[in-house]
């Protein structure tokens, strides 16, 4: 049998709440200085600010092939949901992708697998692209266990998500081991392989794209270690600094 063929590269960076106004704007033409035939050739790019941040970003990254993101939507199109956003209008003000159910807002905010699943349905609606954060919550020291039990934590997490969107609908996965954000370093390479390679059956025979990223203190290094089991990376705080994202850039397309 043929290897199957393994989708386009991407690299994704998600400002979260670090940035005022003007450093993310800053940092959105910053990036835009990156965009180039070099890389536009292997790696699909994208950058998450926050919501107020968007429609200027959109207005700055216009000229070039950088997709923009969201951090979250709200699951219907409009009507009395005080304080949250619309898929639609994140599609208006130039969102392609739109995060949903990170690490962060699963522990802090109460999503839950039921709420993200809506979410991701919402924005498959409104022409946005999921990025769906999955992930496991403990970090087991026994190498083997670890895998089976990150495996049992994530697949509902995945399958309630492709449940809920249409089969030909593209999706991110980004698989973030809760206990790896924010921490010094990325998970153990083997393990990220090992439970993104089990991740992908789940889409086996979708017909739409399905990326799966690896995020949670990525940075320069990461992806050949893992280039096995990820399509690419979703970085954080290790993306802050620019020349770090051109290192990034470059590793994942030229791997
Ligand atoms: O959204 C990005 C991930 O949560 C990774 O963040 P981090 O690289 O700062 O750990």
């Amino acid at each position: 049998m043929p290897p199957i063929a393994r989708p386009r590269r991407i690299v994704g960076v998600s400002l979260k709440m670090y940035f005022d106004l003007t450093s993310t704007l800053s940092y959105v033409r910053g990036v835009l200085q990156l965009d180039g035939d070099a890389w536009n050739a292997n790696v699909d790019l994208f950058i998450i600010p926050d919501f107020v941040s968007l429609t200027e970003s959109q207005r700055i990254l216009e000229p070039s092939s950088i997709m923009l993101g969201a951090q979250d939507t709200h699951w219907e199109d409009k009507g009395a949901f005080t304080g949250e956003v619309s898929p639609a209008v994140l599609r208006q003000a130039g969102a392609r992708i739109v995060e949903i159910g990170h690490a962060e807002r699963r522990a802090l905010f109460g999503e839950t697998d039921e709420s993200v699943a809506k979410k991701a349905a919402a924005a498959a609606r409104n022409g946005l692209i999921p990025l769906v954060c999955i992930g496991e919550r403990t970090h087991h020291s026994i190498a083997s266990a670890a895998v089976g039990a990150a495996i049992q934590e994530c697949k509902p997490q995945v399958t309630s998500v492709l449940a809920a969107v249409p089969d030909d609908q593209e999706v991110i996965l980004a698989y973030e081991p809760v206990w790896a954000i924010g921490a010094k370093e990325p998970a153990d390479p083997d393990h990220v392989v090992n439970v993104t390679k089990e991740l992908r059956k789940f889409a086996a025979g979708r017909s739409g794209v399905t990326r799966i990223v690896y995020g949670g203190s990525a940075g320069p290094g990461t992806y050949a270690k893992i280039a096995e089991g990820v399509d690419g990376l979703f970085l954080g705080r290790f993306a802050h600094d620019i020349q770090n994202l051109k290192k990034v850039i470059e590793e994942v397309g030229g791997a």
